[in-house]
Order: C-alpha cells, then sequence, then structure tokens
C-alpha cells in the first residue's frame, strides 16, 4: 500500500509484517507463555539479597544458567525476556544463552527499555526512557537472535492519578518504541503497567485500566503500528493492595477480560500478563479465571511473570549447586501450572510453601 488518505506510508513490507505475526503467534502459541528473566541489575540484586547471594556477574550468570538450562522448558515456555548483559552472558560450557534458547525452540527477547524517570509538572508520576539510538539497539538485538523486545510504562492509581498528561506521554512512548522495534524484526510487547499500590477497589482499578488501555491503543493507531504484529503486556485488574475490599478470582477475571475487551483491539494476537507482586498461586488461579471468564475473547491470554514464575525457584536454589536440579523442577512445575491456566485448565495446587507468598513490595521502584 502506497498511500492512504494521503497522509499515510506503510513502511513495513508484507514479508515484515508476515514476519512479525508469525513471532507474535508462536510466543502465544497454546498452553505457553513467557518467563520474564529481564530484572535490570538493581531489580535481580534485590531478588538475590533474598537468598543471601551477593549482586555480582558471575551470581547472575549462575541464576540464570539455572533457569535457561531447565530440562523441558519449552513445554511451557515460548520465550524468554532477557537483560542487555544476559543477552551477551553464555553458560559455563561456552554456549550464548540466546543459542541455548533458540536451539529448545524459544524465542528471546530483550528489555530494551532505560527505565522510568519523573514527569515534569505531575503528581509523582513518570515516563519510561530509552528512544536515544533505540534502532541501532534493536538492529543489533535483531541481528543476535531476539525476536521480541519489552518495554515497560508505570501507571499509578491516586487521587489525582493517572493524570492526562500521564497516561498521553506513556502512550506515545510505547508507540514509538512499537514503530521502532517492527521496523527492525522485533515484536514490540507494549506494557502500560497499572500498579497495584493503593487502597482503591477493583471497579476504579478496572476503569484506570480501560483508560490507560484506550490511551495506548490511540497512540498505536496514530502511529500507524501493525497490531497482528505486537503483544501486550498489561497488569490485571485487582483492587489495590492496601484496599479493604478484597475480590475473588472469578471477579478478578471478570473484571480483567471487561477492561480488556473494551480497549484492546482484536487484531491483537495475545496478551501476556505481568504478575504485579500477586502470589504465585494468585498469579496462576487468576490467570485461570480470567481464561474461564463467560465473556468472548478474541485473543490468546497468557503470562509473562517475572516474580510469580521465579520466587519459589529461588527460595528452592538458596545460592546452592546441590539445589540446581529442586530449583530447575520448581520452575517446571509453576511453568506447567500457568500453561494450564492459560488454557482455563489449572487444576490447583497445595497451597503450601513459597508459591502463597505475597510478592507484593509497597512503593516497589524497578
Ligand atoms: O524494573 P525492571 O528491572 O525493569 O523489572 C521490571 C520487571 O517487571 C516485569 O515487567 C514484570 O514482572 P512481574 O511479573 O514480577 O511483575 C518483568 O518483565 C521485569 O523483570
Amino acid at each position: 500500500m502506497a498511500e492512504v488518505g494521503g497522509a499515510f506510508k506503510d513502511s513495513l513490507t508484507q514479508a515484515q509484517k508476515d514476519e512479525l505475526h508469525q513471532i507474535a503467534l508462536k510466543i502465544v502459541a497454546d498452553g505457553k507463555g513467557i518467563l520474564a528473566a529481564d530484572e535490570s541489575t538493581g531489580t535481580i540484586g534485590k531478588r538475590l539479597a533474598a537468598i543471601n547471594l551477593e549482586n555480582n556477574e558471575a551470581n547472575r550468570q549462575k541464576y540464570r544458567q539455572l533457569l535457561f538450562t531447565t530440562p523441558s522448558l519449552a513445554e511451557h515456555i515460548s520465550g524468554v525476556i532477557l537483560y542487555e548483559e544476559t543477552f551477551h552472558q553464555s553458560t559455563d560450557k561456552g554456549e550464548k544463552f540466546v543459542d541455548l534458547l533458540v536451539k529448545q525452540g524459544i524465542v528471546p527477547g530483550i528489555k530494551l527499555d532505560l527505565g522510568v524517570v519523573p514527569l515534569a509538572g505531575t503528581i509523582g508520576e513518570g515516563t519510561t526512557q530509552g528512544l536515544d539510538k533505540l534502532a541501532e539497539r534493536a538492529a543489533a538485538f535483531k541481528k543476535g537472535g531476539c525476536g521480541f523486545a519489552k518495554w515497560r510504562c508505570v501507571l499509578n492509581i491516586g487521587t489525582h492519578t493517572p493524570s492526562h498528561l500521564g497516561m498521553l506521554e506513556n502512550a506515545n512512548v510505547l508507540a514509538r518504541y512499537a514503530t521502532i522495534c517492527q521496523a527492525n524484526g522485533l515484536v514490540p510487547i507494549v506494557e502500560p503497567e497499572v500498579l497495584c499500590d493503593g487502597e482503591h477497589d477493583l471497579a476504579r482499578a478496572q476503569k484506570v485500566t480501560e483508560q490507560v488501555l484506550a490511551f495506548v491503543y490511540k497512540a498505536l493507531a496514530d502511529h500507524h503500528v501493525y497490531l497482528e504484529g505486537t503483544l501486550l503486556k498489561p497488569n490485571m485488574v485487582t483492587p489495590g493492595q492496601s484496599s479493604s475490599s478484597k475480590s475473588s478470582h472469578e471477579d478478578i477475571g471478570l473484571a480483567t477480560v471487561t477492561a480488556l475487551r473494551r480497549g484492546v483491539p482484536a487484531a491483537v494476537p495475545g496478551i501476556t500478563f505481568l504478575s504485579g507482586g500477586q502470589s504465585e498461586l494468585d498469579a496462576t488461579a487468576n490467570l485461570h479465571a480470567i481464561n474461564q471468564a463467560p465473556l468472548g475473547k478474541p485473543w490468546k491470554l497468557t503470562f509473562s511473570y517475572g516474580r510469580a514464575l521465579q520466587a519459589s525457584v529461588l527460595k528452592a536454589w538458596g545460592g546452592k549447586d546441590e539445589n540446581i536440579p529442586a530449583a530447575q523442577k520448581t520452575l517446571l512445575h509453576r511453568a506447567k501450572a500457568n500453561g494450564d491456566a492459560s488454557l482455563g485448565k489449572y487444576a490447583g495446587e497445595d497451597a503450601a510453601g513459597a508459591a502463597a507468598e505475597s510478592l507484593f513490595i509497597a512503593k516497589h521502584s524497578y
């Protein structure tokens, strides 16, 4: 298509679109989801501190090696998001992590954003930086074997937030990132995370999520983003962590799918939720309830969890070599539970152990 309405020049060839669409479909294949292992150095430091390990490059490599060498990982994991340092790392035997993942049929992805910075003139809101030289970086990661990317924006619910400016700016930066990714052959995962900090109830969380999604998809349309070659990584709609009202998994499933149906075009192939500090068991049960919600769902609904896939793995490992097989077994167990939940076929499990612990950290600055 050369020009439409005199103002649009399609910048992607059909072959580019087909490639992006195929990658997106592979990531949301039935019963599979994403392992978000892209914690930046500061964030992984907090995870390692919990098991008394020093946050140095050797320990970060050791931990990521444990994750990526898990036998049968690809049964329920279709994509892994990497941090830049991890992208350059290899196993002890010298195999690049990226190659190891590709060999297993897992699509490697890369976190392209460079973190949240304050948005001047707002009440504590932020925007996400990293657009400078983004095309060059995206091209290099594509060449190095990545098939997708991630960019996280953060919005918070308060009496006066998110503001119009906060929603507009974050939607726009996500759209700019998305076009740059697509031009360079990477499927952009668009992540507008509405944090669960606060006393708000389920209805407010739903309304804010709907508004944020409306801004995001308006911006993606304005920037001519090819939706079939994107994925969305949203929060689930839950009451605020400090809310006095508690909601059932079914309520959360219904509120989440209702908000998504109002804001996410059917052209988007898949929605891969973040876990946002929910306990492992809640994140799995809520994903199951979302897939069970009695409403039409034109997209795949699966997981892209960081904490809710890794918390009990870290505990089982504890930094000790002899615990690696047990930790890998734990990862496989959680991946399977979430894979089942993405099909609405999670049978539940014992609430014992680490999986039931809340992973929420108030005012968590990433
Ligand atoms: O602040 P960072 O280091 O970029 O990490 C943010 C984390 O948030 C996520 O987007 C979602 O993680 P959770 O599932 O733990 O909420 C991860 O992909 C990522 O590791």
